[in-house]
């Protein structure tokens, strides 16, 4: 039996126009020497929307996800997040932007001489925006709820499955209620039966808080599962676009192969 979260997953709100895009990757490119990875990659995310990025092993995924956090800078081409240029935010300003997306990386990044509670204390306090004690007890409690592990809060990450670190990372990220969530390879390493839950989740907390989602994965029954949309990078740019199963009927074997 999956944990019961406290996400009750109801229709999404009736759009009511075009969504906002809160993501925007324009004619992106990087190159590292003569390693052309990314050449003139554009990409749209829109507020609530789920879009997966799929490509092969080194068409520079990461390197996508390093250069919206800010990590890398892209050589040419420009990013706005939450409607700012990234490239004109100062350190101050992107970070209090970062604040505003929530990451999920492979390794969950726990700390494990914490406890769930501190783990999750942990973004809250570091945050500029200071929060009553009364209110983070709450905020803590809320958020282990969502994703169904309110009775693991005392217990040490060593403690947990990996199926259930992983849930404490979203929970963790959750907890500052981000706009938008980059999810990297949230299923890698876990059980088929666990990652359907991750996926579930990740749809979950979609419909719960209306969050857009940047993920990267090769799991197909995960695109499948979470994906609104799919991206292919190939040849360093979006080299086709669409639904999953748009995609998986897609004319041009280089795109359908990835659905086989
Ligand atoms: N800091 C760097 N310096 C030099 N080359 C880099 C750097 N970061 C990434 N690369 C190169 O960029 C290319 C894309 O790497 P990236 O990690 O983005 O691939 P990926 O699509 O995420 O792969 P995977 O699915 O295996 O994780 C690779 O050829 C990699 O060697």
């Amino acid at each position: 039996m999956p944990p019961e979260t406290n996400l009750q997953p109801t229709a999404p709100p009736a759009p009511t126009g075009p969504a906002e895009v809160v993501l925007t990757l324009e004619h992106l490119t990087k190159s590292f020497g003569d390693n052309h990875v990314l050449q003139d990659f554009s990409l749209d995310l829109h507020r609530g929307e789920n879009v997966v990025v799929l490509g092969k092993s080194g068409s520079g995924k990461s390197v996508l996800v390093k250069c919206i956090i800010g990590l890398l800078r892209p050589d040419t081409g420009r990013i706005t997040v939450l409607g700012q240029d990234i490239s004109t935010l100062d350190h101050e300003a992107m970070d209090q932007l970062r604040a505003k997306l929530g990451f999920l990386f492979q390794s969950n990044a726990l700390y494990d001489s914490m406890t769930v509670r501190e783990n999750l204390l942990f973004p809250l306090r570091r945050q500029w925006l200071a929060h009553r004690r009364g209110e983070e007890k709450d905020l803590v409690q809320q958020a282990l709820e969502d994703v169904g592990l309110a009775n693991t809060i005392d217990k040490m990450p060593a403690e947990l499955s990996g199926g259930q670190r992983k849930r404490i990372a979203l929970a963790r990220t959750l907890i500052l209620r981000p706009e938008i969530i980059l999810y990297d390879e949230p299923t890698t390493g876990l059980d088929p039966i666990t990652a359907r839950e991750i996926t579930s989740l990740i749809r979950e907390v979609q419909l719960k808080y209306r969050t857009a989602a940047f993920i990267i994965s090769h799991d197909m029954d995960s695109v499948r599962g979470s994906a609104d949309r799919v991206a292919l990078l190939a040849d360093g740019r979006c080299y086709a676009q669409g639904t999953y199963a748009e995609l998986a009927k897609h004319a041009d074997p280089r795109v359908n192969d990835f659905f086989k």
